[in-house]
């Protein structure tokens, strides 16, 4: 298998309560295999440990169990880790009264590349008319895409991206999607967080449902969805008068090719799981 990260084992507690007394796991037991040139999502609600587990896989908490990058324990690299992995949540490693572009230029320099490179990051983000903006006044949306371009400029193989999307109108989602998956085709390998499980479904090659630090389930999204899929399905046909018509699969198939053969159906809705409806089925809650 082509993992370049893998998990095993991954536990993380906080003592909380009065003198710190009492030990809450807030990841329990984590196994992952991550493969390279995937986006990778951990998706789950709010609490669910998935900032967490970004946090040990940069090594930044104590954990109990393993995490290997190339088959190489994490917990032997000390700061070369930040070589392999580049972490980017919003406002990390920028400086707030700088410009955008002299933000950026900080990183591109240190890593050979120069305005150019920073340019043509920003047409692709739809920045290109922020460059000489200073950095604290910009939006959650512009902060967001200028973090994330200062993350891919480090070089790393490896982005982890928290929740690039959250706090962003859909248009800004849009671009910060497309712009990931441009770097995904660089043969980056891209870990992220989100609640979203539209944008889960759209980017994520593999996926965990996290939830309470626990993995409900994990895979392609395809895969899981086809292991929930339950028969019969219920089809609702949308006519061309406004009328529905209702048939269930796959008893009623042959009336179901002849209704399409014969009359116009303007569309067809199916009641297949979605990845909300299974994280709901599973952790017997919403995901938000
Ligand atoms: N330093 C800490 N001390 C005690 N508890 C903590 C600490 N950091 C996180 N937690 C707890 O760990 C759990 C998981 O938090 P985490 O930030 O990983 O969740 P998340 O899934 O990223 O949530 P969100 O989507 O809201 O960012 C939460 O219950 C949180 O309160």
């Amino acid at each position: 298998m082509n993992d370049i990260i893998k998990c095993v084992n991954i536990s993380v507690y906080f003592n909380t309560g009065i003198l710190r007394k009492q030990t809450n796991y807030v990841l329990k037991k984590i196994n992952l295999n991550i493969q390279r040139g995937n986006i990778f999502g951990i998706i789950g609600p709010s609490g669910a440990g998935k900032t967490t587990l970004l946090n040990v896989l940069t090594n930044q908490i104590s954990y109990e169990g393993n995490v290997y990058i190339d088959g190489n324990d994490t917990v032997n690299k000390g700061a070369d880790l930040f070589k392999e992995l580049s972490l980017c949540s919003v406002n990390s490693g920028l400086y707030e009264e700088l410009t955008v572009m002299d933000n950026l230029l900080l990183y591109a320099n240190t890593f050979g590349k120069g305005k150019k490179e920073v340019s043509e990051l920003l047409l692709t983000t739809n920045l290109h008319e922020c460059e000489q903006k200073t950095f604290s006044k910009l939006s959650t949306g512009m902060r967001q895409r200028v973090s994330l371009i200062r993350c891919f400029l480090n070089d790393a193989p490896v982005l982890l991206l928290d929740e690039p999307t959250s706090n962003v109108d859909p248009y800004t989602g849009s671009i910060i999607r497309d712009f990931i998956v441009k770097i995904k085709e660089k043969g980056k390998t891209i870990i992220l967080t989100t609640h979203n499980m539209f944008e889960a479904e759209q980017l994520c090659d593999q996926l965990v449902l996290l939830n309470e630090g626990v993995i409900l389930e994990q895979g392609s999204p395809n895969l899981i969805k086809e292991k929930y899929f339950q028969q019969p399905l219920l089809i609702t046909c949308t006519m061309e008068n406004g009328s529905l018509i209702d048939l269930e699969y796959p008893k009623e198939k042959v009336q179901l090719s002849n209704l399409i053969k014969d009359q116009i159906v303007l569309s067809i809705h199916s009641n297949e799981p979605t990845l909300e409806s299974i994280f709901v089925n599973l952790a017997g809650r919403k995901m938000s």
